[in-house]
């Protein structure tokens, strides 16, 4: 679970717009923010506090199987970023995935992320990137440090996923669905401290 919400410490970004000299990065939907994407943010940071450099969690909205028309959304973009800010990563960089992103492929995608120049890079197992998902967490592996993490289970050993969120809450256990996002504590923020989400939804409009 992440500490308490302050968006002050974390700059947003649109994608193609962050250049670093080094960094720790996670990649995903996110969409729920739930106890697997817990998992990865809590290494990500732990593992830029560690080595000295900034922690990066890159985004997209909506959420890929949103814009595919295969889900809705568990939770909106500024609950999102809300969710992942209480982390406290450095910078969170939100992908427009649109008509043109969607096109990039795999090997565009490493480009983009190269301009992070990553030193490590986290993500689960499952983790697919580029046009028709070309890109696996193995072609990570070629370009990047990588650290593929196991999955997070609930208590009957089933991997806790967004899917799985949406397919509860659809069969009405939306208590069960809420133990696996786990967010039941969250902090809210007060407007102050809202400063850089409210930049983030300026420049996108
Ligand atoms: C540049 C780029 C292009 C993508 N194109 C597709 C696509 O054509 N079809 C698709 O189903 N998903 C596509 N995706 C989404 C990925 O399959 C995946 O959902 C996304 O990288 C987030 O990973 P996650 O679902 O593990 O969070 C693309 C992702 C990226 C970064
Ligand atoms: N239970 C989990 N344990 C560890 N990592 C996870 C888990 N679920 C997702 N991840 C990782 O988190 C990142 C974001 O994944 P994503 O947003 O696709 O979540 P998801 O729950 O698998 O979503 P969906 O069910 O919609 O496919 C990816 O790197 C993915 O591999």
């Amino acid at each position: 679970m992440g500490k308490g919400f302050d968006s002050s410490a974390v700059t947003f970004h649109r994608d193609g717009k962050l250049a670093l000299d080094a960094c720790v990065v996670t990649i995903g939907a996110f969409d729920g923010v739930h106890r697997g994407h817990q998992e990865l943010l809590r290494q990500t940071i732990a593992a830029a506090r560690r080595r000295g450099i900034a922690a990066v969690v890159y985004t997209f909205d909506p959420p890929p199987k949103v814009y595919f028309g295969q889900a809705e959304p568990l939770i909106s973009l500024r609950e999102k970023l809300e969710r992942i800010a209480t982390f406290a990563p450095d910078h969170v960089v939100v992908a427009d995935f649109d008509q043109v992103y969607v096109r990039r492929t795999a090997l565009d995608f490493l480009a983009e992320l190269h301009k992070l120049q990553p030193r490590e890079v986290i993500v689960g197992e499952d983790f697919r990137f580029g046009s028709c998902k070309g890109g696996t967490a193995l072609l990570l592996r070629q370009h990047f440090n990588t650290r593929i993490l196991p999955p997070v289970r609930c208590g009957n050993g089933e991997i806790v996923s967004s899917s799985r969120i949406r397919a509860l809450r659809r069969s009405g256990l939306a208590a069960t669905a809420a133990t696996l996002e786990n967010w039941r504590d969250i902090v809210t923020a007060p407007p102050a401290n809202r400063s850089g989400l409210a930049q983030l939804e300026v420049a996108s409009q």
